[in-house]
């Protein structure tokens, strides 16, 4: 089976969810960024302060690429993955792409004591992840084939939303774009 891709904002959930589907699902998992860091032997603030930003994204798309070709895993991505367009097209050509969509007051209450995420190390971090999601939720969207909708709900009750929808995109009509809405929405 291709890759089943998680995407969407830092603190979203994708390694904490995409690791428990992959553990439920006999698949093996993937985190791009952890992935990264074994690959390179330092820490993903570390490249982003040795090699910019420009660095990590070209690291990124080549790792992107490599994984995309492979069969029966989990894969969650970076949360800035959709910014390239070339990243956007490779996901649509292959993987089956689960937007994990959580709003951003809901992804400030997880992040706010955050020290590893080299994009929130700002002055004003809740106005940057504001302003992260504004930029990218209509990139995540265009590269989902599925949105699920999440907000103050604990993990387990996101896997499970998560299952339903693949289940219910897989059983057919892979239409793109199944939204589940409903309970714990923000
Ligand atoms: N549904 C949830 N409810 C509450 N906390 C959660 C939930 N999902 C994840 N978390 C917590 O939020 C933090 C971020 O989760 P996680 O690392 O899975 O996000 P991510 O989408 O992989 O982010 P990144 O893109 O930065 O890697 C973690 O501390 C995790 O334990
Ligand atoms: O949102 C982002 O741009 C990032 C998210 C993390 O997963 C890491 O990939 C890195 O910190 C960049
Ligand atoms: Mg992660």
């Amino acid at each position: 089976m291709e890759p089943i891709v998680f995407i969407g904002m830092m603190g979203a959930g994708k390694t904490t969810v995409g690791r428990a589907y992959a553990a439920r699902h006999g698949l093996a998992f993937i985190d791009s960024d952890q992935e990264l860091e074994a690959r390179t032997g330092v820490s993903i603030p570390t490249i982003f302060a040795v090699e910019g930003e420009a660095g990590f994204r070209e690291r990124e798309t080549r790792l992107l690429a490599e994984l995309l070709g492979r069969e029966d895993i989990v894969l969650a991505t970076g949360g800035g993955v959709v910014l390239r367009p070339e990243n956007r097209a490779q996901l649509r050509r292959r993987g089956i792409v689960v937007y994990l969509h959580v709003p951003p007051e809901v992804l400030w209450e997880r992040l706010r004591h955050d020290r590893h995420r080299p994009l929130l190390q700002v002055p004003q971090p809740r106005q940057r992840i504001f302003e992260l999601y504004a930029q990218r939720d209509p990139l995540y969207r265009e590269a989902a084939d599925i949105v699920v909708d999440g907000g103050r709900m604990k993990p387990a009750a996101m896997l499970a939303r998560v299952e339903d929808a693949v289940r219910g995109y897989l059983s057919g009509r892979g239409e793109r774009a199944v939204i589940a809405q409903g309970e714990g929405d923000a």
